[in-house]
C-alpha cells in the first residue's frame, strides 16, 4: 500500500472532523507519511513524522489527545474504502526539531539559494524518507519452495557477502510473493552481523518524493540528499518498475547506483518485471539492473501454500487444524499476501472469539472475503477425475506405460492441468511422477491439436471439463 496515497486519502476523511483551517493545517498537514506497514495481527500501521514536538504529543497521547479519535475514525473508514476489513495504527514519529515553531508557517517562497547564499556549512538530509526495516522480515520466517528457492539462496549469499558478486541483486515477480520480504530480510541480517551498516530501505516512491522535495528545497538539500543516498552500505530499493518514464528521476537514480557499486557496496531492487520489460526504462539503468543477479519467483503451489500456512500457525503457537488449512490453501491460490490476509482472520476468530476454528469457519470466511467458496481444482482432483472418466488408475498417470489407453488420458490430464491450474510446467511435470516439462509441453500441444481433429477425442475432455466444474 503506498503510503501517500493512503494518508492523502485518510486526510480526505478528516476535513469531514477536523475543520479546515488553522487545526488542519498544524496537526495534519505537519504529518509526513513515512511507511505502511501490514503486521500480523490484521491491523496497518501507517508511519507518519512530523519535525513538530507538539504535534506529535498530540497523536501521541491518547489520554489528552484532542484529536486522536477522528484520525482514528477517518482512518477506519478509509481502510473500508480500500475495500478491507482491517484496523488502521497511526505511529508518529518525531524527527529532529525545525528552526520554525510549532504555529509559524515556513518561508518556502523565498528562493533557496538566496537564504543560504554565505552558508557553506553542510545540510543534514533530515527531511528524506526514514528507512524502517520489518522485525518480521527474515530468512527464518520466510518459507522456501521450488517457486522461490533461487531467490532465497541468492539473497542469502548477498546478506552474507554484501558487494562482492551479486551486484545488484534483482528479485523480481507478481504481487505479494515475498519479494519485499527476502529483501528486508537481507537488510535484517546485514544489520544482524553488523550493527553498524549503513542499511537503507526505500520504495522507489520515497526516492522520487525525496529526490523532488530535494531539489524544490535547493542546492544544499540536494547535496545532502546525493550525501544521505550515496553512503549508503546496503542499499534496498523496492518497486523499481515506477522509475519507468521519469528520465530526471533515472539519471540520479543512476549516479546512485554508480556511487554506491564503485565502492563495492550492495544494492538490492525489486521489480515487477524484469528490467528490459519494463516500458521507458533507459538503457543504461536496465543494463545496469541486469549485470548482477536476476532471480524470480512465482506464485506458490498447492503444498507450498499448505507449508506458509501451517508455518504460521506454528510460529504463532495456533494449533490451526490440518483440515482447516487445506481448505484455505486450495481457495486461496492468487498470492501469499491474500493466503495471509485469510490466515489473520482466522487467528483473530481463535484468539479473540476463543472458538475452536472448523472448515465451515474458514469457509464463511473465505466467502466474506471474496475466495471462492469450492475447492479450488487442482493437479490431484483432475488426475482422480481423469482416471475415473477413463477406468484407468492415477498410478497409471503417474506411471511409464506407454500404450495408448494410458498415454491419451495422461496427455489429457497434463492439457488441463496446464488450461485450468496455475501451475508452471515443471510443477505439472513433478505432479506428474517427475515429469520433464519438455513432456508436459508436448502433452499439451497433442491434445491442443487432436481436439482440432478428432471430435470424439474434444468431446471427451469438455465432458471432463464440465465434471471437474461441478
Ligand atoms: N515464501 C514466503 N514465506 C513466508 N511468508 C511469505 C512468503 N512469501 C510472501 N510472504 C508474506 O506475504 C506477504 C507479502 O509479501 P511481500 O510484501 O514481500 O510481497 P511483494 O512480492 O513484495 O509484493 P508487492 O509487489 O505487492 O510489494 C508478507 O507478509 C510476506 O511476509
Amino acid at each position: 500500500m503506498d503510503p501517500v496515497q493512503l494518508w492523502n486519502a485518510i486526510k480526505e476523511e478528516l476535513r469531514e472532523s477536523i475543520s479546515t483551517g488553522f487545526s488542519f493545517a498544524n496537526y495534519v498537514d505537519t504529518l509526513t507519511p513515512l511507511q505502511v506497514l501490514e503486521n500480523k495481527n490484521n491491523t496497518v500501521t501507517l508511519h507518519l513524522s512530523t519535525n513538530h514536538e507538539q504535534v506529535a504529543d498530540e497523536w501521541l497521547n491518547p489520554s489528552s489527545s484532542y484529536y486522536l479519535a477522528f484520525m482514528q475514525a477517518a482512518m477506519t473508514a478509509t481502510m473500508k474504502l480500500y475495500g478491507q476489513p482491517t484496523f488502521i495504527v497511526p505511529s508518529v514519529t518525531y524527527i529532529s526539531p525545525q528552526p520554525t515553531s510549532l504555529f509559524e508557517v515556513p518561508a518556502t517562497d523565498a528562493a533557496p539559494e538566496q537564504q543560504n547564499a554565505t552558508d557553506t556549512s553542510p545540510v543534514a538530509a533530515d527531511f528524506v524518507t526514514q528507512s524502517i526495516l520489518n522485525p518480521e522480515f527474515r530468512f527464518e520466517t520466510f518459507v522456501s519452495s521450488d517457486e522461490n528457492r533461487e531467490a532465497y539462496a541468492v539473497a542469502q549469499a548477498v546478506a552474507d557477502n554484501p558487494g562482492t558478486q551479486w551486484n545488484p541483486l534483482l528479485i523480481y515477480g507478481g504481487v505479494g510473493l515475498g519479494k519485499t520480504h527476502l529483501m528486508q530480510a537481507i537488510g535484517n541480517k546485514v544489520l544482524e552481523n553488523n550493527p553498524n551498516a549503513k542499511v537503507k530501505f526505500i520504495t522507489t516512491e520515497d526516492f522520487i518524493n525525496d529526490f523532488t522535495e530535494a531539489l524544490r528545497r535547493g542546492q544544499k538539500e540536494t547535496e545532502a540528499f546525493k550525501r544521505e543516498y550515496r553512503s549508503t552500505d546496503l542499499l534496498l530499493v523496492d518497486d523499481v518498475q515506477f522509475l519507468a518514464g521519469k528520465e530526471k528521476i533515472q539519471e540520479e537514480f543512476f549516479n546512485t547506483f554508480n556511487a554506491i557499486t564503485r565502492e563495492n557496496h550492495q544494492i538490492v531492487l525489486t521489480s515487477d518485471k524484469l528490467p528490459k520489460e519494463i516500458p521507458g526504462l533507459e538503457m543504461r539503468l536496465v543494463t545496469r539492473f541486469g549485470q548482477g543477479y536476476s532471480a524470480n519467483i512465482t506464485k506458490p503451489d498447492l503444498p507450498t501454500r499448505v507449508a506458509i500456512l501451517r508455518n504460521k500457525s506454528d510460529q504463532e503457537n495456533l494449533n490451526i487444524p490440518n483440515d482447516v488449512i487445506d481448505e484455505i490453501a486450495a481457495a486461496v491460490d492468487t498470492n501469499v499476501r491474500d493466503l495471509e490476509g485469510v490466515f489473520n482472520q482466522v487467528a483473530g476468530k481463535l484468539r479473540f472469539a476463543s472458538q475452536p476454528v472448523t472448515v465451515d469457519t474458514a469457509r464463511d470466511i473465505l466467502e466474506t472475503m471474496n475466495f471462492k467458496r469450492q475447492r479450488a481444482i487442482t493437479i490431484p482432483i483432475i488426475q482422480d477425475t481423469v482416471a475415473k472418466f477413463f477406468d484407468v488408475t492415477v498410478q497409471d498417470l503417474n506411471g511409464k506405460k506407454r500404450n495408448k489407453e494410458i498415454v491419451v488420458p495422461r496427455q489429457i490430464a497434463m492439457y488441463l492441468a496446464r488450461e485450468l491450474t496455475q501451475d508452471s510446467l515443471p510443477q505439472i511435470g513433478r505432479a506428474f511422477g517427475g515429469k520433464d516439462h519438455t513432456t508436459v509441453m508436448h502433452s499439451t500441444e497433442k491434445i491442443d491439436n487432436a481436439i482440432e481433429n478428432d471430435a470424439l477425442l474434444a468431446d471427451q475432455v469438455q465432458k471432463i471439463r464440465e465434471e471437474l466444474s461441478n
